[in-house]
């Protein structure tokens, strides 16, 4: 039997998540949003590349969840984008109302899956998706650090002027401009980056990471990223349905990990088969976890605003 995978939410990032996982076979997949025809049009379009992409999979686009039964995953990118002059939480509240929806009708047509948020603002929005499911912390996490880490490795590929194949990298933290790219623990062909980057460019390459989000938003003026967002949550699906345990940076819960205790942020975690498996916890240095603090803090914030169940 082939996996299922629910995408809420049809819009750019659903729908360029569905494009990323059919190309590669990953699994059945049903878009489902709101506006009529969108997901149903989505969807058909979708699969009428298949004779030439050389997928066989069923894709279906709804309006309502009865379609999502028995998936393995279901991905919420439902609700508003920022435009330009926007911060990640100035959509919170709209974005809130419609995740509590969404939710009810997650558990109630696909209890047993893993549920991934992407919309924004991410970590807190993960947080209360946690408490309106009651779900084992395991199965509730969020998108931001595969994404904030794939645009890290871009721009250190293109300063190194080599292939983003020999640079890994990685960003813990809160999806926002507090988040934190770590340099020490990033590398080209198996070179630590800071010996073969001055550091006033590594610098500007971080900030320049800090605001990626922000820069397509500038660029594109109607809304928000696509692409890369959409790739990073296929490579969560993967990893989920292939039972990969890749070591990749998650929005996952916090008891005491790095020192924080009922918070939902990015850390490094072992994603496979049952979800989120494991915290990683690495050595920070006491800037690096002051800076983590203050990104954590920045996600508490907005928190305290909801009331969540
Ligand atoms: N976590 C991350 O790293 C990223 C998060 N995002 C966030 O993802 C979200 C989606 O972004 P885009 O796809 O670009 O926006 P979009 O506007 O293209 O799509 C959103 C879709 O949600 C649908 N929708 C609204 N209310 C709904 C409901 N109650 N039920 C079902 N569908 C509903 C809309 O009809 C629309 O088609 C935004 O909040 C954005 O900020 C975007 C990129 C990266
Ligand atoms: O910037 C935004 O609003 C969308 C997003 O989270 C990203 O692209 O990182």
């Amino acid at each position: 039997m082939r996996a299922k995978v629910s995408i809420v939410g049809a819009g750019n990032v659903g729908a360029t998540t569905a494009h990323w996982l059919a190309a590669r076979g990953m699994a059945d997949l049903v878009l489902v949003d709101v506006v009529e025809g969108l997901p149903q049009g989505k969807a058909l379009d979708l699969l009428e590349a298949a004779p030439i992409a050389g997928f066989d999979l069923r894709i279906v686009g709804s309006n309502g969840y009865e379609e999502i039964r028995g998936s393995q995953v279901v991905v919420m990118t439902a609700g508003i984008a920022r435009k330009p002059g926007m911060s990640r939480d100035d959509l919170l509240k709209t974005n809130a109302g419609i995740l509590e929806e969404v939710v009810r009708n997650v558990k109630r047509y696909a209890p047993d899956a893993f549920l991934i948020v992407v919309s924004n603002p991410v970590d807190v929005l993960t947080y209360a998706a946690w408490r309106y499911t009651g779900w084992e912390t395991r199965r509730v996490m969020g998108m931001a650090g595969v994404l904030d880490s794939t645009r890290f490795r871009t721009f250190l590929a293109m300063e190194l002027g080599i292939s983003v194949k020999d640079v890994s990298a990685f960003v813990m933290g809160g999806h926002g401009d507090q988040m934190v790219p770590l340099v020490r623990y990033s590398y080209a062909g198996g070179i630590p980056v800071e010996k073969l980057i001055p550091k006033e460019r590594l610098d500007a390459i971080v900030e320049r990471t800090r605001k990626g989000g922000g820069e397509i938003v500038n660029l594109l003026k109607s809304g928000s990223a696509y692409y890369a967002p959409g790739a990073a949550v296929a490579e969560m699906v993967e990893a989920i349905l292939l039972d990969q345990r890749r070591l990749i940076p998650v929005i996952a819960y916090l008891d005491g990990e790095y020192g924080h205790r009922d918070i939902y942020v990015g850390v490094p975690v072992i994603l496979g088969g049952n979800g989120v498996e494991r915290v990683v916890e690495i050595e920070l240095t006491p800037e690096e976890q002051e800076a983590f603090a203050r990104s954590v803090e920045a996600v508490r914030g907005p928190l305290e605003t909801l009331a969540l169940p």
